[in-house]
């Protein structure tokens, strides 16, 4: 299956076109593409909204005609728009090349931890029961959600943990190396009601710094270099428990692509309404001695 393939926006490419690459706006901020063809619709014929990458923040919106993108981008760039919830948008002209872009342009996912081969990285399937599932997730839903931009979280312990994570639907997490000035070198997370694909990255130039949700991250994904790093992923079951340690907590990113669906071997699985993380984390006493100093904010 293909999707339509856009460029990115470049300079120059003036108001020539009927596709706008817009940010600030998709799945992850809480706008189905309904919503958006919708709203874009208001301003001429929309032909497709589509995702622009896997952020699930930036989809190209395509015109008909090049005088309906032109109204678009006058009346919604840079304006709060009351029927996007508020939201400000960032729009560009964007062109549409020849050819289909491939949509399985991912990496194979392998569903447990000894095929990937990353030392310190296991996977115990099925570490909970569906009854403990139940009361885990009744016990959290007791307590009070803090909301971000993406997703919910609750803090056990110190306040900059993020203990509990719910990830709706086409919401994932930018890739990152928890930080290891302020946690040990074991990191736990117990995935509970619906699946999601994990995504390792080992860079071989360097470091991408990253917080875990700023935008600019996703500037960064967006403008990488895909050839430095080796990519791996496996696939999370719900009441399944991954533990990274070693090489695989200090110096491998982890990432959860935006997907509604994700492609597991030959089948397509759907993320569910919602996937709750519980993330267990130890605070480090003093400096971080791993062996990994190429990507230790300690030993820099
Ligand atoms: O949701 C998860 O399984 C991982 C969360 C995570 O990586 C984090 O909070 O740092
Ligand atoms: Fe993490």
């Amino acid at each position: 299956m293909g999707l339509p393939r856009f460029t990115c926006p470049r300079r120059g490419d003036g108001e020539s076109s009927p596709h706008l690459f817009v940010a600030n706006c998709g799945p992850a901020v809480g706008l189905s593409y309904d919503t958006i063809a919708s709203v874009f619709g208001a301003y001429g014929e929309v032909k497709g909204v589509y995702a622009a990458d896997d952020s699930g923040t930036r989809v190209i919106v395509s015109y008909c005609d090049n005088i309906s993108a032109q109204a678009a981008m006058k009346a919604l760039n840079g304006h709060p728009c009351s029927n996007l919830g508020g939201r400000s948008l960032h729009i560009q002209y964007s062109v549409q090349s020849l050819g289909k872009v491939n949509t399985t342009d991912s990496v194979p996912v392998s569903t447990s931890a000894s095929d990937l081969d990353i030392p310190g990285l296991y996977l115990m399937h099925d570490f909970v029961t569906a009854k403990e599932e139940e009361e885990l997730l009744a016990a959290v839903d007791s307590r009070p959600w803090q909301h971000l931009a993406k997703r919910r979280v609750q803090h056990y312990g110190y306040e900059f943990r993020y203990d509990v994570n719910e990830y709706p639907p086409g919401v994932g997490l930018s890739p990152h190396i928890d930080t290891h000035s302020a946690f040990n070198g074991l990191i736990f997370s117990l995935s509970l009601a619906g699946p999601c694909i994990m995504e390792f990255r080992k860079y071989t130039t360097g470091v991408w710094f990253a917080k875990p949700t700023s935008s600019s991250d996703e500037e960064n994904l967006i403008s990488e270099n895909k050839s430095n790093f080796l990519r791996k992923a496996i696939y999370l079951p719900p009441r399944s428990m991954l533990l990274l340690s070693g090489e695989a907590r200090y110096a491998w990113h982890h990432y959860i692509p935006h997907h509604k669906v994700d492609k597991v071997k030959d089948s397509l699985i759907r993320r569910g309404p919602r996937r709750v993380s519980f993330t267990l984390r130890k605070v480090l006493e003093g400096p971080c001695k791993c062996e990994f100093p190429e990507y230790c904010d300690s030993q820099r």
